[in-house]
This record gives structure tokens, sequence and C-alpha cells, in this order.
């Protein structure tokens, strides 16, 4: 992830906010959130419990009408043309609202049909997709029996029956297991590659790291600007460093000025707090010219998940 923070630029976005806001009585939801998203690229919303992402998404989806603010989807106003919208957007939810006596087929070809599809071109398009997400073993079953991580996929499946350009997907990875989450990823980014516009909240961030070619902050209800995001970007964090020789290791990062109190030793190698890619790659060069036989060198968490703790830690300091 190269560009963290999606700027607006309305000419090229296929979903754009602006300023928008949504409170429920007194409770301030989402307070001023702008941002876009692109065809072809998968944008990541990030934040903590109650930051305002689903409240954000339903209000995409034509769910939720915004108190404040504009959103084009597709060039579409949610509020005053949900049909245009619906129609080219698929909607996942983070929790599924399945039929539950109905098999996984059935309510696949009964979401088709809503959809307008004739009934053998909803059969059809209900077998491509329990293949698709990998739900074939279980066609015949009724949802109610299917796990936590089996609904993700019915629900994933559910949103793409009318082969939707815009996909919006709540926390699309939580109770998969990691091969359905390779596979998820896998899947998205192959939607994405094919123009489809993607947005996903996700707290799994070493996976959004990996999936996401952008992401939009959070906090508060608000959207977080590109300078705090940037900041908090390249503010210290914790590099892990193994070597052949560990005890080497530790004299020669204290030789290269690393103070000794703040080397962590961990199972996985040594962890050392470093200021930036320039510091660390000084860092590296100087190991290596010592001698030191450097096995793996690399940031101890992920850049989203690095950024979203380090904004959470400057908002409990602001608190
Ligand atoms: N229908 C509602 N009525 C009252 N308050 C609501 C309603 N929906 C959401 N809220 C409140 O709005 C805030 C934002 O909730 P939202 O579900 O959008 O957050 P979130 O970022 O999706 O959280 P999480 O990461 O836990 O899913 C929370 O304080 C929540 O309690």
């Amino acid at each position: 992830m190269s560009a963290p923070q999606a700027v607006p630029s309305p000419a090229l976005a296929d979903i754009l906010v602006e300023d928008v806001a949504r409170s429920f009585g007194s409770v301030h939801a989402v307070r001023s959130v702008s941002f876009e998203a692109r065809a072809g690229e998968v944008t990541g919303l990030v934040g903590p419990n109650g930051s305002g992402k689903t409240t954000l998404l339903l209000m995409l989806a034509t769910l939720l009408v915004p108190d404040r603010g504009t959103i084009r989807i597709g060039g579409h106003d949610p509020v005053t043309e949900s049909a245009a919208v619906r129609a080219q957007l698929g909607w996942m939810p983070d929790v599924l609202g399945a039929w539950p006596n109905l098999t996984v087929r059935r309510s696949l070809e009964l979401t088709a049909r809503l959809y307008d599809l004739p009934r053998p071109a909803a059969a059809a398009r209900a077998e491509e997709l329990v293949e698709l997400v990998d739900l074939v073993e279980l066609a015949d079953r009724p949802t109610r029996v299917l796990s936590r991580g089996q609904k993700q996929r019915l629900s994933l499946a559910r949103a793409l029956v009318h082969d939707p350009r815009v996909l919006l997907l709540d926390e699309p990875a939580s109770g998969l297991d990691p091969g359905a989450r390779i596979a998820l990823r896998v899947l998205l980014r192959r939607l994405a590659a094919e123009g489809r516009t993607i947005v996903v909240s996700s707290h799994v961030l070493a996976e959004l790291d990996e999936l996401a070619d952008r992401a939009v902050f959070l906090e508060a209800g608000s959207t977080v600007s590109a300078e705090r995001v940037e900041a908090a970007r390249v503010a210290e964090r914790g590099w892990r460093i193994r070597a052949i020789d560990p005890a080497g290791l530790y004299r020669a990062l204290v030789d290269s000025g690393v103070d000794a109190a703040r080397i962590v030793t961990e199972p996985q190698g040594l962890v050392v707090p470093l200021a930036g890619d320039e510091r660390a790659a000084e860092l590296l060069a100087a190991l290596v010219a010592a001698g030191i036989r450097v096995v793996s060198f690399a940031p101890a968490v992920g850049d989203l998940e690095h950024t979203f703790l380090d904004l959470n830690s400057d908002g409990e300091e602001a608190r």
C-alpha cells in the first residue's frame, strides 16, 4: 500500500462522499466523512469500533439517509435515485439476514429473481455463485445450518448475484478461516481487476494491507486528514530483525546507536524502534557492513495496523 489515504478528485471517483453526516438522536455516528473510491481499486475503511463505518456503508447502500452532505455512486444519488444505485451495487452486510429454511441454492435463485432474472438464468447464476464461493457441497442444505464463515460466503454470493459494478462489503473476512480469507482476497482482487469499485471495512488490518489499494481512516465519525495519516504512517515503529547470531546482532545494534533499553527480545527476533524507511535502510546497511548475517529485517506490524495504532494513541492523548 503506497497511498494510504484517499484524496478526493471527483473526475476519477466512482464513489464520491463529501462532508456526509448522520446522527441517531444525540449519537453522532458519522460527523463529517469525505472520500472517494475508484473503479478498479479496493478501498479499505479502517477505524475503531463505533467510528461510523457501518453507518457510512448503510448510507452508501441506500439503506440510510444522510442528514447532510453529498454521496454519488457512479454519478447517482442514493437518496433520490436509489433504484439506479441499487441496480449497480452489491451489498454484503456484516450479519447475513438469510432465509433460514431455504437452501443455499434456493436463496441465491430467489435473490436473482428479485433482480428480475428469468427463472432459468437465475438457476444458472445460483450454480455459478455456489462454485465461486466454494459452497457446492452445502448448496442443498438450509442456510440455518451454515457456520458463520459459510454464511459470510453466502452473503458475498448474494451481493454478486446481479454482477454489480460496485461492491460494498462490511467485515467480509470476519469468521473466515485462513484458507477462506486467502480465497476471498484473491476473489476481491480479481473483481477489482475487472474494473469494479470495491469498498471494504475490516478489522483484520493485515488482511486489508494486502488487499486494499488505498485506505480511508475514520475516527469518531470523521475522516482523518491525509496529513495526520501520513504523519502516523512515518512515525516510529518496531522493526523485527533476525540474524544467525542473535548476540552479535544485539551488540551491533547497540554499536549502531540503538538504545539498548528499547531493544525487545522476541522468539522471532529482536524488535527495535525506528522512525522511517531511511533510518531502517541505514541500520540494515550498518549491520551488514559489521558482518552480521541478517536473516530478516521488516516492520513488526503492517502499514495499516501501524497507522491505525498510532492514530489511536494520538486520540487517547487528546482525550
Ligand atoms: N440505529 C442506531 N441507533 C442509535 N445509535 C446507533 C445506531 N447505529 C449506530 N449507532 C451508533 O453510532 C456509532 C457508530 O456505529 P457504527 O456501527 O457505524 O460503527 P462501526 O465503525 O461500524 O463499528 P464496529 O467496528 O464496531 O462495527 C456507535 O456509537 C453506535 O452505537
